[in-house]
């Protein structure tokens, strides 16, 4: 039998779901978050997660980190079956005041190494090296209440990203910054992309964001989320943003998520 090549090696994706159906229980009602969703993710991907508020997508994001447990379906990382969470999935969670005010950003961006026992050396220098990835090099021994919102949300993606997981889980990381950060922000990530190449699904509902941070993009239809479409944008940025097969991407998942009646806000 030949040897695989190279590229199918680089076609085995990293995480695969598989037909996935998400519900929560509550006590008087059975809730379906997504319903039979299916997606390949595959190394250094920008994967993302869009439809209308209510379709899944933070529920998915939680299956993937382990939170929550698929009722059908399945989801590998490396064609292991997620059972629980883990520090190969790292989330970026959405409310920036996660860092612990009484440690600077360097002891914040080294506590997971610690808790994960990496002594105390390296994990200060790991700390210091990531620092220096996300632009924050000389603010390593300031304390969090120092920092603009934008920085703090840096410190964050360090801190997750200091544990080297196989990927980034980013619950709408911008949704509450104001315009000229977020977009200052979708910059560096995708700068950080161009530096690193590390996998990140990221969640939005803002359709402009989608097709600029994502090199694929998972539409999915109003509650029950399933999958409407998978699309490929892999060749837009920045420079992009206000062309018009940029524009003309923006109109085509539009529509589609208007399709039938529901605004995708
Ligand atoms: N803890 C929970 N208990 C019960 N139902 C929940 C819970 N969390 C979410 N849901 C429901 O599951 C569905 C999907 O919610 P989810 O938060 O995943 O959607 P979303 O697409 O991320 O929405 P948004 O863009 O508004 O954040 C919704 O109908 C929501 O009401």
């Amino acid at each position: 039998m030949p040897a695989p090549s190279c590229t199918a090696a680089a076609l085995t994706p990293l995480l695969q779901a598989d037909s996935v159906t998400l519900q929560y229980k509550t006590r008087d009602h059975l809730v379906t978050a997504t319903s039979d969703v299916s997606f390949d993710i595959y190394p250094a991907d920008r994967f993302v997660l869009l439809g209308p508020s209510g379709c899944g997508k933070s529920t998915l994001l939680k299956a993937i980190a382990g939170f929550i447990r698929p009722v059908r379906g399945t989801i590998r990382l490396k064609g292991q079956q997620i059972t629980r969470p883990g520090p190969d999935r790292m989330m970026v969670f959405q409310e920036f005041d996660q860092l612990m005010p009484w440690k600077t950003v360097r002891q914040n961006v080294a506590f997971p190494l610690r808790c994960n026992g990496v002594g105390t050396s390296e994990a200060d220098a790991r700390a210091l090296d990531v620092l220096g990835k996300v632009n924050l090099a000389k603010f390593s021994d300031a304390y969090p209440h120092m920092l603009s919102g934008g920085m703090k949300q840096r410190v964050a993606i360090a801190r997750a990203m200091g544990m080297r997981p196989d990927i980034l889980l980013m619950d709408e990381p911008y949704a509450a910054l104001d315009a000229l950060t977020r977009r200052k922000m979708q910059q560096e990530l995708l700068e950080l992309w161009d530096d690193i190449r590390f996998t990140v699904v990221f969640v939005t509902h803002s359709i402009e964001e989608a097709v600029l941070i994502g090199n694929r993009i998972l539409v999915l239809s109003p509650h029950p989320g399933q999958v409407k479409a998978e699309l490929n944008a892999h060749h837009f940025d920045a420079s992009h943003q206000g062309g018009a097969e940029f524009q003309t991407l923006c109109g085509r998942i539009h529509h589609m998520l208007f399709d039938d009646g529901q605004p995708a806000h």
